[in-house]
Parts: structure tokens; sequence; C-alpha cells
């Protein structure tokens, strides 16, 4: 594999994080039992179920954006509920728990529902009031929550001593947050947890790869809701009774606070969040509990502003600095990967069949006309060159043809099968993938997640010579952050994923700005490969007209939204109606 060889960043950080953390949950899961001190057995037992919430918390905050401020009701409704079938009804307690969780995702579904319509802060205001009023609630409804008197339980069961004098209450405390940490890096090593990434950043790149953001909301909150119910459901013997007062707004704040003063997104920032945001004001402080929210408030704000991305994030940041001293940017090379690509492939021509047909279609903006009664036929298997001066209307017609804008008037189809009002997400999952201006690559990801996000996003069979692709370059990138690429390696990263995706109609916005003379002569390799060797349907926006002459089929010129001129390129060329955009260019 001819790629530039380069230190590798094998060291996985967020499986290292979740070794530590397992070994900091053991201690404070099974060290008071061995001590044998029962006041800490109980406080810790607390701590783990305030960890395992705050991971979940992380989860649903970082990886899926999600700005919930109400984790802490959600909580409660599972505790209540499986409190009030348990304890006021004589359900089984396997039962009553089984509610409980049911209850936490009812909850979950509630505050889901408004992620829908509103986002970022918005949603933590209306999470936020929620969570003000649940305690409220369980107040007003005293004919089935008992009030204020709370509710008291007992189960013996759980909580008499089976093994080396823990009870099994104790060893699912201890768990309990293991578990759940598995579970968060295994949600964000998968499919589901790159496409939760995903629509959290770009909502519209997610949409454009097939994923729809409403779904990955409404289930990273059931996720998290489920992992949050298990919470409310230890607590409940653990604590033995439930109160309204316990699940007051101060709870909710505990694990959005543990997270963002431990660090956003770290594997490890709930655990050490909830150590300081927890149990430094409640049991190291513990004669000043009248003042815990103010200590909350106090410590998170210290924190930040001592480690603005919490604690594990700075010392996280500070690891990944030291380890790109000297290394400069980051090298992102796809010549090796094509050479093995396109070995003993027999060139084919673009067939007379329409993949994509534009009729008559406009788009306006206000009174700005983006795309004036364009009619446009891009071939099967062919590179369609569309070009045109600074605001021609290049990007608002791959907008349309993506499903991210919809024509005025006009349509268009895909396949022939008519596409002018389906959902961005239908149209890539008809296999259009595309890439934009200002490249989407998150560099929360890893650059092969980067790149896998384009595997995640395929709708057919995958191919052998793209199997083998991946493969490749899964074991060159390893886990190599995405964050030293320069610009023009970002755009190759993105074209590199539709081309993983083997998307059979790739539009390409821009893709050579900012490529070296060498990267532009393997960008123009890779759009020959995948239209004469794959088959590609290839429509590419670009400024570089020696580029598009040298590797177009049929060129169109966009001028103030109107087609000008279509055909190939020396007829293109030729016509006196494009002339001037040749200055300065050798097909003057
Ligand atoms: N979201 C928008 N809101 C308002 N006007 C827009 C919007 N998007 C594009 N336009 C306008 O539509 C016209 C066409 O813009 P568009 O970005 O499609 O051109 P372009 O050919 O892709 O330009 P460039 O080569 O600079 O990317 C411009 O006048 C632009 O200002």
């Amino acid at each position: 594999m001819a790629v530039e060889s380069k230190p590798k960043g094998r060291f996985n950080s967020d499986l290292t994080q979740v070794w530590i953390g397992v070994a900091l949950i053991a201690i404070t899961g099974f060290g008071p039992v061995i001590l044998g001190n029962s006041y800490w057995i109980h406080t810790f037992q607390l701590v783990n179920i305030y960890i395992a919430a705050a991971i979940f918390q992380n989860m649903l905050f970082v990886d899926a954006g999600q700005k919930s401020f109400g984790q802490g009701a959600i909580l409660g409704l599972a505790a209540y509920g499986a409190a009030i079938l348990y304890g006021l009804h004589d359900w089984p307690f396997a039962l009553a728990a089984l509610g409980g969780i049911v209850a936490a995702v009812l909850g979950g579904l509630l505050f889901a529902l408004p992620a829908l319509r509103v986002q970022g802060f918005h949603l933590g205001f209306v999470t936020m009031s929620a969570a003000i009023v649940f305690p409220q609630l369980l107040v007003t409804l005293d004919k089935w929550t008992n009030g204020i008197n709370g509710i008291s339980v007992s189960v013996p069961e759980l909580t008499n001593p089976v093994v080396f004098g823990m009870s099994p209450l104790a060893i699912a405390v201890a768990v309990f947050p293991m578990i759940a940490l598995f579970a968060h890096y295994g949600i964000r090593r998968s499919k589901l947890g790159r496409s939760m990434f995903v629509a959290a950043l770009s909502p519209e790149a997610a949409r454009s790869l097939g994923i729809k953001p409403g779904v990955m909301r409404f289930t990273a909150f059931i996720v998290a809701s489920i992992g949050t119910g298990i919470c409310g459901i230890l607590y409940l013997p653990t604590v033995a009774f439930v109160s309204p007062q316990g699940f007051n707004i101060e709870l909710s704040f505990v694990f959005f606070f543990a997270v963002v003063v431990g660090g956003r997104g770290q594997m490890l920032g709930p655990i050490i969040g909830i150590w300081i945001v927890f149990i430094l004001p409640n049991i190291l402080l513990a004669q000043f509990v009248e003042y815990r929210l103010l200590m909350y408030g106090t410590l998170t704000l210290l924190a930040v502003l001592i480690f603005p991305d919490g604690i594990v994030g700075s010392i996280e940041r500070l690891r990944a600095k030291r380890k790109q001293t000297g290394g400069g940017e980051q090298a992102f090379r796809i010549d090796g990967f094509l050479a093995n690509l396109q070995s003993g492939k027999v060139a084919r021509s673009p067939s007379e069949e329409i993949a994509v047909e534009v009729r008559n279609g406009t788009k306006k903006f206000g009174e700005v006309v983006a795309v004036s009664a364009v009619d446009l036929k891009v071939r099967k298997g062919e590179v369609h060159g569309l070009i045109g001066a600074n605001g021609s209307g290049k990007t608002s017609l791959l907008n349309v043809l993506s499903g991210l804008s919809r024509l005025n008037s006009g349509s268009f189809t895909i396949n022939g099968v008519d596409a002018t009002n389906m959902a961005a997400d239908r149209i890539a999952n008809m296999s259009l993938g595309r890439t934009f201006q200002a490249p989407r690559i998150f560099s929360q990801l890893s650059l092969w997640d980067n790149l896998k996000i384009g595997v995640d996003a395929r709708v057919g069979p995958a191919s052998a010579d793209i199997t083998a692709l991946a493969k490749a370059m899964e074991e060159t990138f390893g886990q190599d952050s995405a964050t030293l690429l320069s610009h023009g390696q970002r755009r190759l990263v993105e074209v590199m994923r539709t081309v993983l995706k083997e998307a059979t109609i790739v539009l390409f916005d821009e893709p050579a700005a900012g490529l070296s003379q060498g990267e532009r002569t393997n960008f123009a390799n890779l759009v020959r490969f995948l239209s004469r060797q794959m088959g590609k349907t290839v429509i590419l926006v670009e400024h570089d007209l020696d580029l598009v002459w040298g590797i177009a089929d049929t060129i169109t010129v966009l001028e103030q939204g109107r087609v000008v001129s279509s055909g190939k390129p020396d007829v293109v060329a030729k016509d006196p109606a494009v002339q001037h955009m040749f200055v300065g260019s050798r097909h003057a």
C-alpha cells in the first residue's frame, strides 16, 4: 500500500478511559463492602447509581447532541413508577420495575417530542421546565403518589446479603455503571452511534447520508431513558423511600454538571464528574447541605474556568497536543489506494440511459432566482461538469438534486423516478451521494470513523473493490484523529466517503479547491475510475476549468441560474456564449 508512512495513532483513548472507569467504579462499588462500613456502602451505592445516570446523560448530551436538563425527572419517573406499583399496589418487584422503566421511556418520549422542533438550549429550557414541574406534579397527584409523604419500600430479596456480604442489589449497583460504560462505548463505535453524532453535528450532512435526524433524536432519548430508568429502579431499594423532594431539579443538575465538569463526551468524564460534583458537597462538606445547589454551581463554574474542556477533556487535549508536536499536518493520500483499485479493469463508456433529469427547474430565494427554468440531462456513467461564475446557481442545483432544498417550479427525476418532492434521506437511499463546499468532517470522530460513515450509508450490496478499499483504509488510519487534516484533505476525505458509500450518482461540490497539483491529478484519476470502471454517474461542480475539461464527458454552463450552453467539452469550449469564461484558461 503506497500510503505515506507515518506513526499510527493506534491508542484508543475511549477504550483506555473505559477500563480506567471500570476500575474506579469497582472501587466505589466493592471498596466500602470490603471495608464493611454500612454508611459508606449506602453512600457509594448512590454514587454508582448517579455515575450510571451521568453516563447516559453524557451519551445523550454529547453523542446525540440533545441538551436535556431533565434526566433527574426520568430517573424519578422510573423510581416512582416502580414504588407505586410495588409499594402501593403490591405488584411483584420485577413487574413493578418493568413498569417503572416503561414510565421512564414515556417520559423520554415526551422530551423527544419537543426535540423534533427545538434544539440546543431551547430544548434545555423545555426539559428543565419539565424537571421543575415533576416534583410538584408528584405532590399534586397525591391520590396516586402519596403526595408529600412519599412511599417507603423494602425489597428484602434484593437487599439481603448473598455472597461475601453483598446483596444482589449491591452487586447490581456495582456492576450496572460498568455495563453503562461499555454500552456507551459500544454505541459510540456502532453505526447507530456514528449516525447519532452526524445527525447532531450536521443534520444536513446526515440527511444527505440517508440518516433521519428526528429518528436519531428519538432513539437517543429512548436509549438514555431505559438506562436512566434502570438507575431509578436501582435507586428505589437502595434508598428504600421515594419522595417528591428526592427528584427536584437539583438531581438533574447533578448529572448535567457531572458531565460538564468531568469532560463532555469523555468516557471517564461522568465518573470523575460525579466524584467531584456529588461526593465533594455531599460527603466531605456534609454539614453545609443546604448550600448544595450553590456548591454544585460554584464547583462547575470553577472547574469550567480552570478546565474549559472538563477535567478529563483537558487532560485528553494535553495528551493529543503532545502527540501532535513535531507531527505537522496530517497526510491523507489516496494514490496508493487508487493504484490498487485500478489494476486490471476494463473501461466502459457512459450509457444513453438518463440518471438525472431536470425539467424546467426554478429555485428562488425571495427575489433572487438561483436556478432559472433549467433543463438538464445527465447520462448514466458520465462525468457531467457543471460550471459557471460565483453565484450562478451550481450549489443551489446540487441542493435541489440531493433533496436539501425544494424547487419552486419544475421537476426532476433520479433514475426515472420523480424525486421533486422527496426528502433528502430518501434521495440518499436511492444511492445518491454528495460532498459539500464546506466539507462535513467531524473532528470528534476519528479519521476512519469519518470515512466509515460512508460505509454505513451504503444502500446496495458491497462490491469486492470497495470492501477491499474500506479494509485497507481501516488498517491504514486506525485510530488517527481527523483534527489535523488540511482543508483540501478534508475535501478528499469527504470524496472518499461517497466512494465508500458506493453511491451510483455522486455530486461533487468544488472538490478540487485547496488541493495540490498532485492531489488534483489523483482526484481526476479517482473520478475516471468511478465513471469508467465502476459505472458511477458524477456531477462535478468545479471552478478549475482545466480539471473539468480533462475529465468531463458533458459540460453544462450556468449563468445567473440559466443554462447558457451544454454539450461535449470541445463544443462548449467553442460556444460564443461562454467564451468569455475562458479568459486566462488554456481553453481561451
Ligand atoms: N440559502 C440562500 N438564501 C438566499 N440566497 C441564496 C441562498 N443560497 C444561494 N443563494 C443565492 O442564490 C444564488 C446562487 O447561489 P449558489 O450558491 O447556488 O451559486 P454557485 O454557482 O454555487 O456559487 P459559488 O460558485 O460561489 O459556490 C446567489 O445569488 C446566492 O446569493
